[in-house]
């Protein structure tokens, strides 16, 4: 466990299109902790988050849950309501395989139902809090909005939904000053110029990243009464959007 990455450390002869595969399972929480700047500081903030928007007798959802980070974060958080239940679903079976594993080395009395499946299958039902943390931007843009309406319709009043996303700055100049602080900071983390460029075309293909306002809009679409952006790291953001009436 723990791994070091070094996936895009020597020239490939052709750059694959980035998948979470057996490989990227090993490395993934070096990876993840090196590649996204404040991915520690929104780990640790979720447990608050669920803490306040948690209700009794409901479900919580982890979409994309990797190996289980944010599903431990949000167990923390929901500990003390009664009658709590959490799905974490993602589509690799190997990041499903492992997260089994890690999961079943921390002791809950809150029951955590692992799924293999596609977020754009998953029904929401009866929800208090949903988390999309770094997942949305791996779906087709135009699939995301249906994502967010199931998620809005499964959410009980007063429930939120918790998201990060990388996005794009609306204004191209300061969005290439945030791209390059992005880049010192995976420099700073070890990773090297080959790393940087290979990954980034591995991933060009599969990760479209919207505008911060982009997704307010989409939130705002589905129905959500609220919306906000509570953390922003470079080109790194944490948004959450509440179900209002309640
Ligand atoms: C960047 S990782 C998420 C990190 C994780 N949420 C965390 O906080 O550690 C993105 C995850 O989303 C999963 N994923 C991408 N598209 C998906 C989809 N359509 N359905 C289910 N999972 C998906 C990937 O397999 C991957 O494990
Ligand atoms: O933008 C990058 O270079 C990234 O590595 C980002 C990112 C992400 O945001 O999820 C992409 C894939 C890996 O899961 C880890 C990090």
């Amino acid at each position: 466990m723990n791994q070091r990455d070094t996936i895009f450390s020597k020239p490939l002869p052709s750059i694959s299109d980035f998948c979470f595969d057996q490989n990227v399972v090993e490395v993934f929480p070096d990876m993840i902790n090196r590649s996204v700047p404040g991915y520690s500081s929104i780990l640790q903030t979720l447990p608050q988050l669920t803490q306040r928007f948690v209700q009794p007798d409901t479900r919580l959802y982890d979409l994309g849950c990797s190996l289980g980070s944010a599903t431990l974060a949000l167990r923390k958080g929901c500990e003390q309501a009664e009658g709590s239940e959490i799905i974490a679903v993602d589509n690799s079976q190997a990041m499903i395989e492992r997260a089994q594993l890690h999961l079943q080395g921390f002791k809950s009395q809150v029951p955590v139902h692992l799924r293999c499946e596609d977020i754009r299958e998953t029904a929401i039902e009866n929800a208090s809090v949903v988390v999309l943390n770094f997942t949305l931007q791996f779906v087709p843009r135009e699939e995301r909005m249906a994502i967010i309406n199931t998620i809005f319709s499964g959410l009980v009043k007063g429930g939120a939904l918790i998201i990060a996303e990388k996005v794009l700055a609306d204004d191209d100049a300061i969005n290439d000053v945030l791209v390059d602080l992005h880049h010192d900071f995976k420099r700073a983390n070890g990773y090297s110029e080959l790393e940087i460029s290979q990954k980034r075309a591995a991933i060009e293909n599969v990760m479209k990243i919207d505008s911060l306002a982009a997704h307010h809009q989409r939130f705002k679409e589905a129905g959500f009464a609220h919306s906000g952006t509570w953390f922003q790291c470079f080109n790194f953001a944490a948004m959450l959007a509440i179900k209002g009436d309640r």
